[in-house]
């Protein structure tokens, strides 16, 4: 394909999956089936179709930004981890990938149960009538509040994470007449391959307790001596966005090891109610089509067979294997429609441009390009394009700029305002870490299924911003 008339535009180097220039429209026009929802693909009139609704209707009754979840691919993701996890112990959703009364809802029907990491997080649970025994509170600096909230509620277990929070959690299950059961959440020292903000189980980083220098088995001896704290297991996770099971496995070795070891300090019968190992979350998805994450049944069953191996190893009975998986649940089921307002190219030097197109969104909606180099996967939703194709950076309407929403993609030449881009896999991470920056109103969230949508969260506006305001009557 020819380049468009004029300066050159700027070439991509640096991303092996944009290297090369897309072979046609059409292949510019394919709906990536590993990045987009299960149930997206193109219609007849080549619109951007999500669960048999178009990206036109959704734009046009919802407006734009606008997150879309294509509900039945949520609901499979759910059942798929269900299918694969289920029979070695039980799967956690991690709510913060994203949450409302709805995916609650969801999460409960398919038979999830739900991690929750804050006393809000919970009470969103807890009004969409999650059951509360099926919920596990996380979090590395819970208050007392919200310990209290949830022993007052009965949920199943509690992680810990601090020393402080061993004598905090027995004193307020104490006043309340209760045991609380916990599990204690271990730094094993894996190195994740991710992010360095999203790797969560080298030492120098502020969760849990470090199986170095014995502080993990301190906090075991801690909870031990504690009348109202209950050990049922222990905890560990690496990181978020991991492809390769090496790390899961190392981290599962390590921590059996240390439960070998308490079992050998208390002895089996005190040490017997320890049933649960926690392997955390991290389950990687592909955000662009050249990533391949491993099926999840794969790695389920070579998990279990790492446990159960290693659990003989060391004479201890195989325990339960939990695992809390948030954005291979929610990633891929999510999609963010944006209209486009301004295209301008930009000089780079005496020979190169830099196309620029500006959405009606930006970081405020989707934080991850800025904040870890993420990578993402747009294709034009409205209609099909024969133009050639230019390298595009897909930008925010934030006054920073640095607000990035794609740095490098490939898209058709004759783009022009007005028309509507799909963003795959913005489903986990996105409206979770969303903002108000410069009174960005958050956008509605829709559910679609068979053909029908349907509002799960409305958008914000400035009357909500404006009902926050005190002082000026
Ligand atoms: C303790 C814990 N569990 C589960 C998760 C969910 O991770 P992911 O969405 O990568 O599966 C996280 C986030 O990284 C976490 O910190
Ligand atoms: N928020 C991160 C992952 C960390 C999640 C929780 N520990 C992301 O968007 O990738």
């Amino acid at each position: 394909m020819a380049h468009p008339a004029g300066p050159r535009h700027a070439e991509i180097l640096a991303a092996p999956h944009l290297a090369e220039r897309p072979s046609s429209p059409e292949a510019m026009a394919e709906i990536p089936a590993n990045v987009f929802p299960r149930n997206a693909s193109r219609n007849a009139d080549g619109v951007l179709e999500v669960a048999g609704v178009t990206a036109d209707r959704l734009a046009q009754d919802y407006g734009t930004p606008l997150f879309v979840y294509d509900e039945a691919d949520f609901r499979s993701r759910c059942a798929d981890m269900q299918a694969a996890f289920g029979p070695y112990g039980r799967v956690h959703y991690a709510s913060k990938a994203f949450l409302s009364v709805q995916v609650a809802k969801w999460v409960q029907s398919e038979g999830l149960s739900l991690d929750v990491c804050t006393g809000d997080e919970l009470a969103i649970a807890l009004h969409a009538g999650f059951p509360a025994e099926r919920i596990a509170l996380h979090g590395n600096n819970k208050s007392e509040a919200e310990l209290d909230a949830a022993l007052a509620a009965g949920v199943g277990h509690i992680i810990l994470d601090s020393m402080i929070e061993i004598e905090r959690l027995d004193r307020l299950a104490g006043e309340r007449g209760v045991v609380a059961e916990v599990l204690v959440r271990v730094t094993p020292g894996v190195e994740a391959h991710t992010h360095e903000f999203i790797s969560t189980a080298h030492e120098d980083q502020k969760f849990g307790f470090a199986l170095a220098g014995g502080v993990a088995m301190n906090a075991i001896r801690a909870v031990f001596a504690t009348a109202n704290l209950r050990l049922v297991g222990l905890h560990s996770h690496i990181g978020s966005q991991i492809f390769e099971i090496d790390g899961f496995e190392l981290a599962a070795q390590r921590v059996l090891s240390l439960l070998a070891e308490v079992v050998e300090e208390f002895g089996v019968d005190k040490t017997s109610q320890i049933r649960m190992l926690d392997l955390g979350g991290g389950l990687g998805i592909a955000y662009v089509p050249s990533d391949d994450p491993p099926p999840v049944k794969a790695l389920a069953d070579s998990l279990a067979t790492i446990v159960e191996r290693e659990s003989a190893r060391l004479g201890l009975p195989m325990p339960l294997i939990a695992v809390e998986p948030g954005r291979a649940i929610a990633g891929p089921a999510g999609i963010t429609l944006y209209r486009v307002g301004t295209i301008k190219d930009v000089a780079l030097d005496g020979k190169t441009v830099r196309r620029y197109v500006s959405v009606d969104g930006g970081m405020s909606d989707n934080i991850r390009t800025v904040l870890y180099d993420a990578e993402y996967d747009v294709r034009l939703a409205s209609r099909e394009s024969s133009a050639s194709a230019v390298v595009c950076r897909v930008v925010g309407k934030h006054c920073e700029s640095g607000d990035i929403v794609i740095r490098d993609c490939w898209l058709p030449e004759d783009l022009a305002p007005g028309d509507l881009l799909a963003v795959g896999a913005t489903g986990a991470y996105c409206y979770s870490m969303s903002s108000r920056y410069n009174m960005a109103p958050r956008p509605a969230v829709v559910a679609v299924n068979e053909g029908t949508s349907r509002r799960i969260l409305r958008r914000e506006t400035v009357e909500d911003f404006l009902s926050l305001e005190v002082g000026n009557e």
